[in-house]
């Protein structure tokens, strides 16, 4: 794995993504091989991190891609991902988006609503064509993560509420120009035990047998993503539980029922193999604290400001921690959330050191923006 130290680190202007292809490829080896026994197949959700040359390591490595929009689907043909094994989930996809997806063959619409469903129906029928679509569940389980990341809540826009589930799946299955292949589930991300999981799975269980015991043989699942990772140990624990996560699926399923599972890990797949580089532009006294003001803003990294994350933050210039102080890490946005940590110990800090913040692989370069009138954040991969 590539080492965080300031000589060997490139020479390119602050701020930037650092990303570390050893960590990423180690990353997917294990997917590989934890889901090769079983009927599984992974689709990267491109939205956690869609750097063309992450992509192209992921879609080399066999992967299917899951999207959210046109341009996702765009990116992953261009990285190379096959279009039959590109999913497409999303509340809100437009008539254009809808046609496009249809013109690139991709495997499977993940369809969040009949009204959609019946748009859907109407545009493949103006092209002449098959739309093979899975209908995403709203299962009503707690995910146990931050609300602003839970998906599979009754109360959340997302999928289909399972009262309503059953005229869907009638219409589904009458529509000429719609293939129904399964059903679809996502219930939050950064979800840090299994007990969620094996509730989807029990609900997932139900719901199958139901169908087929009403003559309706749907034989495909897709249970999201969703998997967290260990945002204050990056180098402890490099991997998600994959094993766990995978055996859970294995093992929870009825695999009596089921002929293929789909699963669309983001971040686990590339958090950690990301860093946030910065350097501190000043060290400014306060009343009563003192604030490391970095050149690296919310604009470069949201997830602090937006859900109040905390990221392991490393001074690489200076690692003797024999000597340390408690800081605000804050970057130069003209916002009171731009802020990293709060009282974060760092060995003394000054002008010109090199700031990590780490496990800034995934929801870190595809949320960032020009806020601020500031240039999108440049990546080197190593
Ligand atoms: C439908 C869907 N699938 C997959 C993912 C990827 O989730 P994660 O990055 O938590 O694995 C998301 C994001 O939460 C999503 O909305
Ligand atoms: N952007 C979020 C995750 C949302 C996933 C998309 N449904 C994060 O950084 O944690």
């Amino acid at each position: 794995m590539y080492s965080l130290s300031e000589n060997k680190l490139p020479k390119q202007q602050t701020p930037y993504y650092l990303y570390d292809s050893s960590l990423l490829k180690a990353t997917l080896a294990q997917i590989t091989d934890y889901t090769a026994t079983s009927p599984f197949k992974v689709h990267y959700a491109i939205k956690a991190c869609a750097n063309p040359a992450i992509l192209d390591i992921i879609a080399k490595a066999g992967f299917g891609a899951d999207c959210v929009s046109g341009g996702e689907i765009k990116a992953a043909v261009k990285a190379g991902f096959n279009p039959e094994s590109i999913v497409y989930a999303g509340v809100g996809k437009s008539d254009e988006e809808i046609r496009y997806a249809l013109s690139c063959g991709i495997g499977c619409f993940n369809v969040e609503s009949v009204e959609e469903l019946e748009i859907i129906q109407e545009i493949a029928a103006a092209e002449s064509k098959i739309a093979t679509v899975a209908l995403r569940v709203n299962p009503d389980i707690d995910a146990h993560t931050h609300h602003y990341i839970t998906t599979g809540l009754k109360e959340n826009k997302f999928g289909i509420d399972l009262r309503m589930l059953d005229n869907a799946v009638a219409k589904a299955t009458n529509m000429a120009n719609i293939k129904l292949c399964g059903l679809h589930f996502h219930i939050g991300s950064q979800i840090t035990t299994m007990e969620p999981f094996v509730l989807l799975c029990k609900k997932i269980n139900q719901l199958l047998a139901k169908f087929q015991s009403e003559g309706i043989n749907i034989t495909q699942v897709n249970v999201g993503g969703g998997l967290g990772i260990d945002y204050e140990h990056p180098d402890e624990n490099p991997f998600a539980p994959f094993k766990p996560y995978f055996d859970t699926f294995r093992q929870n399923l009825d695999s009596g029922k089921i002929s293929l599972v789909h699963f669309e890990l983001g971040r686990s797949v590339v958090a950690q193999c990301g860093t946030l580089i910065s350097r501190v532009l000043y060290v400014k006294q306060g009343v009563n604290k003192k604030f490391v003001i970095i050149d690296a803003g919310m604009n470069d990294l949201l997830r602090p400001a937006l859900y109040g994350a905390h990221h392991n933050i490393e001074n690489i210039s200076n690692t003797d921690s024999t000597a340390v102080e408690r800081y605000d890490v804050v970057g130069p946005i003209c916002e009171s959330s731009d802020i990293f940590a709060t009282d974060e110990l760092l060995p003394i800090t000054q002008r010109g050191d090199l700031i990590a913040i780490r496990s800034a692989g995934a929801y870190g370069e595809t949320m960032a923006s020009t806020y601020n009138m500031r240039t999108l954040t440049p990546y080197v991969i190593v």
